[in-house]
């Protein structure tokens, strides 16, 4: 196709590509790339209902373009133009993007699974062990040029022989399974469904009931997507059926735990520690979690590896060459697999 074709698919482009710059020029050579001159959402609402991105059938979209159109949702799709068929989130996690609003404008969403498996679950086995450790303590102390501090950091806990409960077996939950057994950990899990009999025996994970493995875990990680059902799914009550001096870690989204309620129970002592890579409100953290020495903060740098964005670039972008080459995607989100 020539670039001249009037006929060649149109692609928005929502956020910067980083590293895939070579399938991202396979892109621009089969399609024409719009991309908005807007800032903020107020601006691009008014953008999108101009007509400035008539004609476009994929939208390949990056987490930080949040910023610039906000949610994906039903008043967005109404500026956006009737063309647009496909929505290709650059991510594992889609919880900017009001998937029910798409399939009303019957478009299609995708995201990036499995290409962050193992950088998230690295970040929150680092998480897990730092909470565990007590580490944050000991190190705001010798930044602080404190050594270990004024008064020493409380012996930690090592992970051998503890049952580290996991909520959500996806892909990067089976992958923090899989690392945690190395280091001697018991592995229990809830999911809605429960992985097949071979899978369970290849991870040495035991399926447990939701509130059982609040009960059981002396560390709980959380590895499930956000979405309504999952919003505040641990608050002041799974709090409360925990064994007291539980260790949270949480690399999924930060609103899937109510943060007020993680600040009291820290606070009360009924949770030991915290080792967290997400928030409720990013990129403001709860002031009770800032202040607190036993939680080990990360701001949202689970996949920050030159390898894992750039396969997730590439991943998104497969996904827009699909959308615009062969009309359907490579990964469409779960929600949409019956459209
Ligand atoms: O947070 C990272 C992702 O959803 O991929």
């Amino acid at each position: 196709m020539s670039p001249n074709d009037r006929n060649r698919p149109k692609v928005l482009r929502l956020g910067v590509i980083v590293h895939a710059h070579s399938a991202w020029a396979s892109v621009e050579e089969i399609a024409d790339v719009f991309t908005p001159k807007s800032t903020n959402r107020a601006d691009f609402l008014e953008e999108a209902a101009s007509g400035a991105f008539d004609g476009c059938v994929a939208a390949y979209r990056t987490f930080d373009s949040f910023e610039v159109t906000g949610k994906i949702d039903g008043e967005l799709l109404d500026a956006l133009p009737r063309s647009l068929r496909f929505v290709c989130h650059n991510g594992a996690g889609y919880d900017q993007v009001d998937v029910q609003a798409c399939t009303a404008h019957n478009i299609r969403v995708s995201n990036t699974p499995t290409a962050v498996d193992d950088a998230t679950a690295d970040i929150g086995i680092f998480l897990l062990l730092g909470a565990l450790r007590n580490l944050a303590v000991g190190m705001a102390a010798i930044r602080a040029g404190e050594w270990r501090g004024s008064t020493l950091p409380a012996l930690g806990h090592d992970p051998q022989g503890k049952v580290l409960g996991i909520l959500g077996m996806g892909g990067i939950g089976r992958n923090m399974a899989a690392k945690a057994r190395a280091f001697g950990m018991k592995i229990r899990y809830y999911n809605r469904t429960r992985l097949a009999s071979d899978i369970e025996a290849e991870l040495g994970a035991e399926y447990v009931g939701f509130d059982e493995l609040l009960a059981e875990s002396d560390v709980l990680s959380l590895n499930l997507p956000l979405n309504a059902n999952t919003r505040h799914i641990i608050s002041q009550g799974e709090f409360a059926k925990m064994k007291k001096g539980i260790v949270i870690v949480n690399t999924a989204r930060g609103a899937v735990i109510d943060e007020a309620a993680l600040v009291e129970a820290l606070d009360s002592g009924q949770v030991c520690s915290a080792g967290l890579d997400v928030y409720e409100q990013e990129p403001c953290v709860h002031p009770g979690l800032l202040s607190n020495p036993r939680v080990l903060l990360v701001p949202h740098m689970g996949t920050w590896t030159v390898e894992t964005e750039t396969k997730m670039e590439e991943w998104a972008i497969s996904n827009v060459r699909m959308a615009i080459e062969q009309g359907r995607l490579r990964s469409m989100v779960p929600e949409q697999r019956d459209m």
